[in-house]
């Protein structure tokens, strides 16, 4: 069932005379549940794309259908509220706020919404109902973006959208967050999108997406995802 579907967006941004074509014309859809892989090198127009999404940019023309509601024509209260109860985000840099402890950076996120699963149920789901309180500072970076996916998915969205989500992680401890991600993705039905630059791990994914010169370049459907466990680079 269609969760996204994206008609002709283009985002433009404009640099004195200069017009930065960063979206040029995407078309794609997004099935509910789905685990999407947006593959693309630096400036391919990724995180525009990611922001769009995520209600966090306008695009400059065309159409973002989420869940059968066309975002792009959303006031700015309405995207609030969309990016409040429906998605869920994750950052290359984890994003925690460095004096709150583990426990109290995810209810902080899950105080936003109502319905919000409990803080310690979101930490134990990401292994670490250990740690919860611990700042920040006393995690590893591999803890630091579980904390981050806990405060993502305790507000229960139905969209998580994940920035380049081991960009600075090392190899073994990103495997162990993507294993997450995509275990957590089939298991829950939150249609997961990430984006990378990194082509080795795009076989975990249903569906990759090849951006280049912000336009789609190819679109390929996964129908038997690969353990990140057997996947080397
Ligand atoms: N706010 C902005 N103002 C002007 N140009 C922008 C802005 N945001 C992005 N761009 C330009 O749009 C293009 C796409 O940028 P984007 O950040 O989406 O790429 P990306 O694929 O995510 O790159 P990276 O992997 O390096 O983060 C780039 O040329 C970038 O310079």
């Amino acid at each position: 069932m269609t969760y996204i579907d994206i008609k002709n967006c283009t985002k433009i941004f404009k640099n004195g005379m200069e017009k930065i074509y960063a979206n040029n014309n995407i078309n794609f859809v997004i099935n509910r549940g789905e685990l999407v892989i947006i593959l693309g090198s630096s400036g391919a127009g990724k995180s525009t794309l990611l922001n769009i999404l995520g209600g966090m940019e306008n695009c400059s023309s065309g159409d973002i259908i989420i869940d059968g509601k066309n975002i792009s024509h959303y006031s700015h209260k309405k995207l609030t509220k969309y990016r409040r109860y429906d998605v869920g985000f994750v950052f290359q840099f984890y994003n925690l706020i460095p004096n709150l402890t583990a426990k109290e950076n995810v209810e902080l996120a899950a105080e936003l919404v109502a319905n919000a699963m409990p803080a310690d149920k979101a930490l134990k789901l990401v292994g670490l109902e250990n740690r919860m309180n611990n700042f920040p500072s006393q995690l590893s970076g591999g803890e630091q973006q579980r904390v981050a996916i806990a405060r993502a998915i305790a507000k229960n969205p139905k969209l998580l959208l994940c920035d380049e989500p081991t960009g600075a992680l090392d190899y073994k401890t990103g495997k162990k967050i993507l294993n997450l991600l995509q275990t957590m993705c089939h298991n829950s039905g939150v249609t997961t999108i990430i984006v990378t630059h990194n082509s080795a791990i795009a076989p975990i994914a249903d569906k990759i997406i090849h951006i280049q010169d912000g336009q789609v370049k190819k679109i390929d459907i996964n129908s038997d995802p690969t353990s990140i466990d057997d996947i080397e680079w």
